[in-house]
């Protein structure tokens, strides 16, 4: 695969953004001195290229003409207003939903996986089985119980779900998502629900397993301080656009010192500029097909 540089990203985004696209924003984030360098190099990651992607739900436009390139492991956090599209974003991106224009390459629908708000257990599993679903082999348990250590639940392995904590079960949501070696994890609000320490501790653990691993993250997150401790790129949608893309370039694990707040501060200011756009109930959802990919991923 050819290996595209950050600049030639940029570059290439600007070059092909359409005409009514605004303006982005762009400015780089304070560089900290004799920080670490952290770029690994990432083997495991799929890179990521969005040409000119609409969607539109009937008459409404949700996304119009984005643009974006992900390079390989990178890990970008997708911010904006609520009903801005950054849901739909990540939904076409798994393959649960088809783009109405432009195209859209993030490779094999296989090596993705997608973890909700919500972790979607199977109550009747246990925890290693609900880990295990979809294996094959031998071997399938044994994978899911390495799966389980690596998100630090290898104890509750025979566990019912329901017996679980809420940041548990998002482990074994993440564990689940792991056991498949993904090359590219969409991460659609995964810890919107916990509390703000069990947050900072789900977070800790998925930096460190994008670390070892390398995939490719995108984080939808409502929270501006979780994307600038997470993020190596912060993308701002404003009612369906690509309006800023912003370079996180602190020294990980990331401090929330003076210029992590500042990064916040900033981005915050940005996010309550935009105007606050009511979101559209969608349709009952009752009788609408449910794709394929969709029936593996949201079990
Ligand atoms: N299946 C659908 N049918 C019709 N409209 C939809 C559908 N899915 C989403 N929408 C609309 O598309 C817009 C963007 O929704 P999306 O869920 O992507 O927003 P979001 O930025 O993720 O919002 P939130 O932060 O509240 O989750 C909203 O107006 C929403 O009502």
């Amino acid at each position: 695969m050819m290996s595209v540089t950050e600049i030639d990203v940029l570059q290439g985004w600007q070059d092909s953004r359409p005409a009514e696209m605004p303006e982005p924003d762009r400015a780089q984030a304070p560089v900290q001195r004799g920080s670490a360098a952290r770029r690994r190099a990432p083997d495991g990651g799929q890179r990521v290229a969005l040409d000119g992607l609409g969607k539109a739900f009937g008459e409404r436009q949700v996304l119009h003409g984005v643009d974006l390139r992900v390079e390989a492991g990178e890990f970008v956090a997708v911010i904006g207003r609520s009903g801005c599209g950054k849901s739909t974003l990540l939904r076409l991106l798994a393959g649960l939903d088809l783009p109405s224009a432009g195209s859209l390459d993030a490779g094999d629908p296989s090596a993705t996986r997608f973890m909700f708000q919500e972790a979607r257990l199977l109550p009747w599993a246990r925890v290693v089985d609900n880990v295990a679903l979809g294996l094959d082999g031998a071997d399938a348990r044994e994978r899911a119980l390495k799966a389980l250590a690596q998100v630090g639940l290898a104890d509750r392995a025979n566990e019912w779900p329901a017996r679980l904590s809420g940041g548990q079960r998002q482990r074994v949501a993440l564990a689940r998502a792991l056991v498949h070696a993904p090359r590219l994890l969409l991460l659609d609000e995964p810890l919107g629900a916990l509390d703000a320490l069990t947050r900072i501790d789900m977070q800790r653990l998925i930096e460190s397993l994008w670390t070892r691993h390398g995939f490719t993250a995108l984080l939808v997150t409502h929270d501006v301080a979780e994307a600038v401790a997470l993020a190596d790129r912060v993308l701002l949608i404003e009612d369906g656009r690509l309006a800023l893309d912003l370079r996180i370039d602190l020294p990980r694990p990331r401090r929330r010192d003076a210029a992590f707040a500042a990064l916040e501060q900033r981005l915050l200011d940005r996010v309550l500029s935009a105007p606050d756009r009511e979101p559209e109930t969608p349709p009952a959802q009752g009788s609408v097909a449910i794709p394929a990919p969709m029936l593996r991923w949201a079990v």
